[in-house]
């Protein structure tokens, strides 16, 4: 499926949707219309070359002889495929991290977006994987693809909280959030993972965070705050939040210069959207850090 052949599925299954919680408060509601109306190609068109979408950024070094000796159209085409193959790969980092996880057991993605991360959990592990979002158009597109993949009955969306999500206490053997807990309070989230894992189970987030040694959010990290609508924390809120919810961590991992590449390679595509400035600057002046931290919930 492409994303263009998606848009008449999606009016069908969201109209079919049984029912859909109202945001819990007005800033959720807005997050939630901001994601039902994202299209942005250079998510729609990674998304393409394989059926996994991402609404998240990539890390490791450019394979140069992937993108050489391509003119015009086909060196696009390449660096497109380059692109999305560093998105995939910061998955695989994720889910490296998420421990020993068996078959039968539930794994649960908090703001899984479109939901590539989560074809990504199941094709490796074989089990179910729960995700939610804010977002019904994410959610049915999420749905929509694990049905093309056969694989609905071990994946699903749901337009839901992650504050307050549907999972009975220790449900979860593992969760996540990838790139998706600058849009809540963290005592608040991680009081809720800590609440739905198993004792013993594994939390991991990747995420973008402010570098208290800069002292302040810098003004790259308000204007990528202003794009997005959303509030970056600091690496210390991430630490304390987690202590204080039985999170604690095992591996805290800096990949600040493994995502350098992918936004110097995306800054001199066809797809900017003119926030890889921001991003550059934040990570080269120290201001702001690309970070993988994974915790054990005891
Ligand atoms: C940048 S996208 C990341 C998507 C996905 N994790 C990925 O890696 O492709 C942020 C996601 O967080 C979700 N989100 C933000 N606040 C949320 C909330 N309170 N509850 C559930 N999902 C939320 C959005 O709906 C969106 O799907
Ligand atoms: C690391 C930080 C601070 C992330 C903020 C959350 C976010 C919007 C992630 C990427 O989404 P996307 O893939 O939809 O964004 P883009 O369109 O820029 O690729
Ligand atoms: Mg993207």
């Amino acid at each position: 499926m492409t994303s263009t052949e998606f848009s008449t599925t999606v009016a069908t299954s969201t109209a079919n949707s049984a029912f859909i919680p109202a945001p819990a408060t007005a800033y959720q509601e807005d997050i939630a219309r901001y994601w039902d109306h994202e299209a942005r190609p250079v998510n729609l068109r990674l998304g393409d070359v394989d059926g996994l979408y991402h609404h998240h950024y990539g890390i490791g070094d450019i394979d140069h002889a992937a993108l050489g000796g391509a003119e015009g159209g086909t060196y696009e085409k390449k660096l497109i495929a380059e692109l999305h193959r560093l998105e995939s790969a910061q998955a695989e980092l994720l889910l490296d991290h998420l421990g020993p996880v068996e078959r039968g057991d539930t794994l649960v993605d908090a703001g899984c977006g479109r939901g590539g991360s989560m074809v990504m959990a199941h094709q490796r592990f074989g089990c179910r994987v729960e995700g939610v979002t804010l977002s019904a158009k994410q959610a049915d597109f999420a749905n929509q693809r694990a049905r093309e993949l056969g694989i609905e009955d071990h994946v699903r969306a749901r337009v839901c909280n992650m504050l307050d999500m549907p999972f009975a206490a220790g449900q979860a053997a593992a969760s996540w959030n990838n790139e998706s807990s600058m849009y809540v309070d963290l005592h608040d989230l991680f009081a809720e993972h800590s609440r739905i894992l198993a004792t013993g189970g594994r939390y991991v987030t990747i995420t973008g965070c402010w570098n208290p040694r800069y002292g302040q959010p810098s003004k790259w990290v308000s204007q990528i705050n202003a794009h997005f609508e959303c509030n970056i924390h600091s690496r210390r809120e991430y630490l304390r939040a987690m202590a204080d919810n039985r999170l604690v961590p095992q591996a805290v991992i800096d990949l600040t210069q493994a995502t350098l590449p992918y936004w110097e390679l995306r800054a001199t595509s066809s797809l900017v959207t003119g926030i890889e400035e921001a991003f550059i600057s934040s990570y080269k002046d120290g201001s702001f850090q690309y970070l993988l931290i994974a915790a054990d919930r005891i």
